[in-house]
């Protein structure tokens, strides 16, 4: 028996499965928790991905092939000595909100999309650069390479990585991406799969070079990850981290996690997936890239060789975590008491905007409950329209991606919160689809896992998903109304 395991290394976590490369099934897994926050020593997640692979035995002496998903858009800078320069600013860091209405400026937004797929937002990488350019300059100069959050975590799995403390040392033209992960820095064009260098340029103000070419901008261009195919192998992990005995672990080139749960899921044209983790994100997989002028649908690349329409959120899982908090419930408590309040919370309304928020693109935004009055102020409500914010700004997105061409059959949720009972019945109540929940697991580790039997064997398998509970819709559209009414009374 071939297993093969898959990694998602998410804002809040590194997960590990480990996974029969036949039949798809479930082996063992392991976890390590991320720290807080939108500024992060990619170091943490290192220490968390060596962490979860030992808690999950993820590189055992039974281990043919791995892959890394993880977080998208994340900033890492590296230096010549392969040692980081900065903490990584992360896809929820805001920061760089002013850069990005800097770029529509200077170059227009329906050129930005037409040259990557995405209009500028704090989220995307590209954005990130400029703001360093601006806001960091002494750093500028001592940047060799930008990588994503997932393509350094490969890269020291190869054995690569600080002078003095990796096998390999830091051969920064040994860095390499996947399309899907690439697809979301906002310097690569998903029309042409290149890096569009002369934007790049444009953004730091140094020229760059995709490694491992050895023409073009001269050696002391900025290093960019390679970019390899959805079934290309990334090389093999160092003997130094493997089991005793040296097994040979073959990498594939990993994944954006968003792409990496289409592939777990085995997402064909026709599904929507509503992810509910730390971000809140609702993508489809298509055969042609979009290209959004309003720039709601960023233009995604897949970790399959389509694309990926994708809208994401700053706030879900956690908007609930936090109303819990205040409720002094737990997950289930939490459940039971929007459970015990009618669709629609008796009027009142969450704007769940805790982090402010990308869709729509308010970095600035706080949180604010609506309609509150003495009769409407229960427990129970607020819990209710706790999940109803969060959802309803997904059903926005939903309309969004279908205004893209995508014509939705039925929507699978999935991530954390999906595993909440009441989430489960609202989002029926929300969502004009039929939901459907798949069985809990791991759905991005599980997708690295299905490239990493990919890059092994040659051809994508094709492992069956377990739906727990197929929800008919239940369409209560005085929920979506009264959340319009509260949104457009905002003023900002
Ligand atoms: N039953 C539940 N109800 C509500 N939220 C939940 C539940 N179980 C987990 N979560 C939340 O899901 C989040 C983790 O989901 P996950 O998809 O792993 O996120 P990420 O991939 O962004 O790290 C946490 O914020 C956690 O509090
Ligand atoms: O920014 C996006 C997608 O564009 C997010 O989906 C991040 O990729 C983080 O994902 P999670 O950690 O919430 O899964």
């Amino acid at each position: 028996m071939a297993l093969v395991t898959g990694v998602d290394s998410s804002t809040q976590s590194c997960k590990v499965v480990v996974v029969d490369s036949l039949t798809g099934a479930d082996i063992r897994s392991g976890r390590a928790l991320h720290p807080e926050g939108t500024e992060v020593d990619p170091e943490s997640w290192w220490q968390a991905l060596l962490a979860a692979l030992v808690a999950g035995n993820g590189l055992g002496n039974d281990v043919d092939a791995l892959s890394i998903a993880g977080q998208q858009h994340g900033m890492v800078l590296l230096g010549r000595d392969g040692r980081v320069l900065r903490d990584a600013l992360l896809w929820n860091d805001t920061r760089s909100a002013g850069a990005a209405r800097d770029l529509i400026a200077e170059l227009g937004v329906d050129e930005l999309v037409a040259r990557t797929g995405l209009a500028p937002v704090a989220s995307f990488t590209s954005t990130k650069v400029r703001w360093v350019r601006d806001a960091e300059p002494d750093l500028v100069p001592r940047i060799a390479a930008v990588a994503l959050p997932h393509d350094l975590l490969t890269w020291r799995l190869r054995g690569f990585g600080p002078e003095g403390e990796a096998p390999l040392g830091p051969v920064l033209e040994e860095l390499v991406t996947d399309r899907s992960d690439v697809s979301g820095t906002g310097y690569w064009n998903p029309a042409t799969g290149a890096y569009d260098l002369e934007l790049f340029e444009q953004l730091l103000g140094r020229p760059a070079r995709e490694g491992g070419s050895h023409g073009g901008n001269g050696p002391d261009a900025v290093v960019l990850p390679r970019v390899l195919g959805a079934d290309e192998s990334a090389g093999v992990v160092h003997p130094s981290y493997t089991a005793s005995g040296g097994r040979r672990v073959v990498l594939g080139a990993g994944a954006g996690d968003n792409a990496g749960a289409a592939l777990g899921l085995g997402a064909v044209e026709g599904d929507v997936v509503v992810s509910l983790g730390t971000s809140g994100t609702v993508f489809a997989v298509t055969a042609d890239a979009v290209a959004d002028a309003s720039g709601t649908v960023a233009g995604f690349a897949d970790a399959g060789g389509l694309f990926l329409p994708l809208v994401a959120t700053l706030n879900a899982a956690r908007v609930l975590s936090s109303v819990s908090g205040i409720l002094g419930v737990d997950h289930d408590g939490f459940a039971a008491l929007a459970l015990a309040a009618a669709p629609g919370a008796g009027g009142v309304v969450l704007l769940p905007y805790f982090e402010g928020e990308r869709t729509p693109n308010l970095p600035t935004a706080k949180a604010s409950f609506h309609n509150l009055s003495i009769a409407s102020s229960t427990r129970e409500n607020i819990a209710r329209a706790s999940i109803e914010g969060m959802l309803c700004g997904l059903a926005d997105a939903l309309d969004a991606v279908r205004a893209t061409g995508v014509t939705p059959r039925r929507l699978l949720l999935i991530g954390g919160a999906a595993q909440n009972a009441a989430v489960q019945q609202v989002a029926a109540q929300v969502f004009d689809l039929p939901v459907s929940i798949p069985a809990p697991g791991e759905y991005v580790a599980r997708g690295a896992a299905v490239q990493a039997a990919w890059v092994l064997t040659g051809s994508r398998p094709s492992w069956t998903v377990d739906t727990v509970e197929d929800r008919p819709s239940d369409h209560r559209p005085v929920i979506r109304e009264q959340y319009r009414t509260a949104v457009a009374s905002l003023t900002f």
